[in-house]
């Protein structure tokens, strides 16, 4: 009777100690950032190379490509000109039109010689057929799907790669929205074509655009890629200061979230944000209030009536209403799924990348964004913003309030899954 007791103490309380250590994470950002410096100022710039990880390096060459009509030919061109290496990530890759030409383009580089690794985000890439696969893998591709599904890594399910990156000979990258699908084809015509951004990229940060890679290489395979074929030396190319960083759960996944708190808290002027699935936390919804009180005039344009997921939906516009209130400008995009992940300050930087503005990419996904920090760029950038503002409507607090009661109750069942959606 006595030895049933403290063999159940002893489980109980080694239960416990369990439970407690399972359920006391690390502290996560949860203060605000205050307005210290501005994105011109030295200090900002210094500040987030050192936080974020990556040296901001000068002399690179950023190039924007509009929807798949540009970004499509550009990323296939590059991967047929290929001599010596490819290292492709992506999150969806889904049988069609686009996955086809892909899959053949890789192999047939693999078929010349050219060493072609691939990484693949498993749950993202559930609509590819394994007839893409096998001609890759058939033509000597080394793919790697990430995480798949066993039975003793159920714990890392929820966190993929989202990540968005294709290096060529070690000299040309490539990051932005897109995927590995039909839906991205053409120039954002109709419902059926959607409207994004790539970006095309030339000069030392390529560099950090493979390192990018080879993290979750390494988390996959134990191998690392190295050698002058994946890091050759890159001279200065263009006018860009630039950098590259990455967030994941498993190192560092407060990057993402740190890099916009303190990219809005540099803001003097301007915060405009393309957010293809905006579910804001509270400190960067107190983060994009406390920039607007300070008079920066904040823009968010998020997609309309098209968007392919109805929880977001539903959770995103569940948190508009302060932020209307504040005076924050948000305007939905009309002709198609804004699928373009951007943000710009003060016309000064522009981040772009996989990064999507909710709570899953600040904390659940392993992400990748380009920092550019050049005036000119921001400037152009800042065009394209407006062009595509042109296409959407202004959404009213008055709107905000008159909600239907259906919405509001479907609101208070999603609100508290918004993490994870
Ligand atoms: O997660 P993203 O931003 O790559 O978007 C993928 C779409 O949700 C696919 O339906």
């Amino acid at each position: 009777m006595l030895s049933t007791i403290v063999v159940t103490v002893l489980v109980t309380m080694l239960l416990v100690l369990i439970a407690i250590n399972v359920a006391t994470p690390e502290k996560k950002l949860e203060r605000k950032i205050e307005h210290r410096h501005s994105i011109s100022d030295e200090q900002f710039t210094r500040e987030m190379s050192v936080l974020l990880g990556p040296a901001i390096l000068p002399g690179n060459r950023i190039i924007p490509l509009q929807n798949g009509n540009e970004i499509f030919p550009a990323m296939l061109d590059a991967i047929r000109r290929a001599r010596t290496t490819i290292t492709f990530e992506t999150y969806i890759y889904w049988s069609g039109k686009v996955g086809r030409e892909f899959a053949e383009a890789l192999a047939e580089r693999a078929r010349a010689g050219v060493a072609v690794t691939v990484t693949v985000d498993w749950a993202g890439s559930l609509k590819m057929d394994d007839d893409l696969l096998d001609c890759m893998k058939e033509a000597g591709v080394n793919v790697h799907h990430y995480r798949p599904l066993y039975w003793y890594s159920l714990t890392r399910l929820n966190n993929r790669t989202h990540r968005k990156l294709l290096v060529v000979d070690g000299v040309v990258g490539f990051t932005g929205g897109v995927g590995i699908a039909d839906q991205w084809l053409g120039n954002a015509e109709d419902e059926h074509h959607w409207r994004d951004m790539h970006f095309r990229i030339e000069g030392p940060v390529v560099a950090q655009v493979q390192a990018a890679f080879n993290d979750n290489w390494i988390k996959s395979t134990g191998e690392v890629l190295n050698g002058e074929e994946y890091f050759p030396p890159l001279d200065p190319i263009g006018n860009s200061p630039a950098h590259v960083f990455i967030s994941s759960p498993a190192s560092g996944s407060e990057s993402m979230h740190l890099m916009y708190l303190m990219a809005i808290a540099a803001a003097k002027e301007s915060v405009d944000l393309c957010a293809s699935y905006f579910v804001p936390d509270r400190l960067i919804s107190q983060a994009l209030i406390a920039a607007r009180e300070r008079g920066v005039r904040v823009r968010i344009m998020v997609p309309g009536h098209y968007i392919d997921s109805f929880t977001v939906k539903i959770a995103s516009k569940a948190c508009w209403g302060p932020l209307l209130l504040a005076g924050i400008e948000i305007h939905e995009y009309r002709p198609t799924m804004l699928h373009l992940k951007m943000l710009i300050v003060d016309r000064e930087m522009v981040s772009v990348g996989s990064t999507n503005f909710d709570i899953r990419s600040f904390r659940l996904n392993d992400e990748a964004s380009l920092n550019v920090y050049d005036g000119e760029f921001a400037a152009a950038m800042t065009e394209v913003y407006e062009h595509d503002l042109e296409r959407a409507v202004a959404y009213s607090y008055e709107a905000w309030k008159r909600r239907p009661l259906k919405r509001r109750l479907i609101e208070m069942f999603i609100t508290p899954i918004r993490s994870q959606i």
